[in-house]
């Protein structure tokens, strides 16, 4: 199994660019795997608590477990992915049934700040946008999609995006083997990974 970690700031496009080299190659051999559903079971707060908790410190997620799927995944067994809910700002209740698969994409904010995580990954992928295109993308989908209000975000930012973000993220931008520049949609990009992992599915 090729496991391809990507990393980057909070909006720089990770999912999008997942997406983008997801598709058009076959479902069944490409399985994808989010840092956002291993957040730390914060079920013992109260919603107003687990709002004001920092998501952006390599401390709120559950390393260990990401690392015990990967290795189960990479061991030929399916395991169960949490699901995340942004509103409720929690794990919920459902999983979702994860098979191992030729490659996995693993993506998220945090997961190059963890070694284990880090030397599983065979290729490491660091998606960039400036700050401000980050942090204008971010604003749109906080406010439209996850729960925060323009007030929320901008002080959210300000007090512990950016400086989890200059302290946490950017650093690892050190380890990546690719960085994929992404103010705007990088095409060229998305095509070299997909014929990489191409000749990855050719192989076996
Ligand atoms: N290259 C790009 N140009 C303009 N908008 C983009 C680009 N890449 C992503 N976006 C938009 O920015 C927002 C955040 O992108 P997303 O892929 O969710 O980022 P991330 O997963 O890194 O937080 C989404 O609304 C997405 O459509
Ligand atoms: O409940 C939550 C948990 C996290 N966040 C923010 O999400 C981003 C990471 O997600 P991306 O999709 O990579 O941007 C992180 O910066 C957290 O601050 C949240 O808003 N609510």
């Amino acid at each position: 199994m090729l496991i391809i970690g990507i990393a980057g700031g909070t909006g720089c496009g990770k999912t999008t660019v997942v997406n983008q080299i997801i598709n058009e190659l076959p479902k069944n051999e490409v399985g994808v795997i989010s840092q956002d559903a291993y957040y730390n079971d914060l079920s013992h707060l109260t919603l107003e608590e687990r709002r004001k908790t920092n998501f952006d410190h390599p401390n709120s997620i559950d390393f260990n477990l990401l690392e015990k799927h990967l290795k189960a995944l990479k061991a030929g067994e399916s395991v169960e992915q949490p699901v995340y809910s942004f509103l409720e700002c929690n794990r919920i209740q459902k999983t979702i049934p994860t098979h191992p698969r030729k490659v996995m994409i693993v993506e998220g904010i945090l997961i190059l700040t963890n070694s284990e995580i880090r030397n599983m990954c065979d290729i490491k992928i660091f998606v960039h946008a400036d700050t401000d295109e980050r942090l204008i993308r971010r604003l749109k989908r906080d406010v439209n999609e996850r729960g925060w209000n323009l007030n929320e975000t901008l002080e959210n930012y300000q007090n512990v995006i950016k400086p989890m973000h200059d302290q946490f993220i950017e650093p690892t931008k050190e380890y990546a083997d690719i960085i994929i520049p992404n103010n705007k949609y990088n095409t060229v990009a998305v095509e070299i990974v997909r014929s990489i992992i191409n000749e990855k599915l050719a192989e076996a």
